[in-house]
């Protein structure tokens, strides 16, 4: 649906160039949600702003849906940008227009007659759970609500793909997850394709089938959000990781166990099906050492299951090798820490 191929980008500042994008090749495809991560300055929102040619790369292509952006005219560039939604951090709403009005504004521009516009705004705000705020302003709605208006105002023109910089930074944690899961619902309810930015690991998690890590205007490291999870290979991705990984309780924990003596001390993730099963005592059955759990979570990455459990394996050095090993080979990613 979507590829950047050697994508450049500086800002002229002055006399001088600001490196932004540098080679950015990247390939999205239909229906996908798909998450950009990296720090402040890394380039993300750069990088989003290329994919609809809000910010004109210094070189390289943008294709969308089988057509080179670069090499459109003004106006056709102004009709597939109608394709293409795109949601912001600080929701960018009329504020002297109400709710209705925002959702309407860009079905009028592109001149739909009155009555499909009527329809069209009533069935959005059902989408986004509205219906009852169409007439009040912007100032009167929550940051979540404003979100809804901005998404429902982004779907207006029935896009195959919605942009999202940074959609859910302006909101608490529990306003964010009530969004990443309308931004879910809309994928799977009209298969549009989602691109999103964020610093947040916790949102890629949430929502994302893929994620590419962006640093100093690289990508640096992508793969479906599993495999990066479970065995980031950057410093970068390695950092991010961590935001969700460990709490500053068990490094403590962790910390003090080894001070004590010469502990084991291992982290195992399980993933899908095999969160639920009895896998390590299974194992410790047949190897003969013991273990302490020391903490567990289990969570979701999107629909998939997953947990984590950081463990003290106790036994004769040959048992905990085993057990290590077997663990692994039940297909469980085995972290020794
Ligand atoms: N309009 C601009 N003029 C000059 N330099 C810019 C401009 N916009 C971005 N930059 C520079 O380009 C680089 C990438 O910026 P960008 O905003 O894309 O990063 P980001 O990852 O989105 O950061 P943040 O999360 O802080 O928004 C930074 O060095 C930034 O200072």
């Amino acid at each position: 649906m979507i590829q950047l191929q050697d994508l450049h980008k500086h800002y002229i500042v002055g006399k001088s160039e600001v490196p932004a994008l540098s080679g950015i090749h990247l390939s999205i495809g239909k229906g996908e949600i798909f998450g950009v991560i990296g720090h402040s300055g890394a380039g993300k929102s750069t990088l989003i702003r290329c994919m609809n040619l809000l910010e004109q790369p210094t070189s390289g292509r943008v294709i969308v849906d089988g057509v080179d952006l670069t090499s459109l005219t003004a106006r056709e560039l102004q009709e597939k940008r109608r394709r293409i939604g795109m949601i912001f951090q600080h929701f960018n709403l009329l504020s002297s227009a109400t709710v209705g009005e925002n959702i309407a504004f860009p079905l009028q521009l592109a001149r739909r007659p009155k009555a499909d516009i009527e329809r069209k705004v009533a069935e959005l705000l059902k989408l986004v759970g509205l219906e009852q705020h169409r007439d009040k302003y912007p100032a009167q709605l929550s940051g979540g609500q404003k979100q809804r208006v901005g998404i429902a105002r982004a779907l207006a023109n029935d896009p195959a793909v919605l942009l999202c910089d940074e959609a859910t930074s302006a909101l608490d944690p529990q306003t964010t997850n009530s969004i990443l899961a309308l931004l879910r619902d809309i994928n799977r309810q009209l298969g549009i394709t989602i691109v999103l930015i964020t610093h947040e690991m916790h949102v890629i998690r949430s929502i994302c089938d893929r994620v590419a890590v962006i640093d100093g205007g690289q990508i640096v490291e992508t793969g479906p959000v599993a495999d990066v999870f479970l065995r980031p290979q950057h410093p970068t991705t390695k950092e991010f990781v961590e935001q969700v990984a460990d709490s500053m309780e068990l490094q403590e924990t962790v910390a003090h166990e080894k001070a004590v003596g010469d502990r084991t001390i291992v982290r195992i993730t399980f993933l899908g099906e095999q969160t639920y099963q009895p896998v390590l005592f299974e194992t410790m059955m047949e190897t003969g050492a013991s273990f302490n759990i020391l903490q567990g979570t289990i969570s979701r990455m999107k629909d998939t299951p997953y947990g984590q459990l950081v463990v003290e394996l106790d036994g004769k050095k040959e048992q905990i090798v085993n057990t290590v090993t077997a663990l692994r080979n039940r297909g469980l990613e085995v972290e020794v820490i």
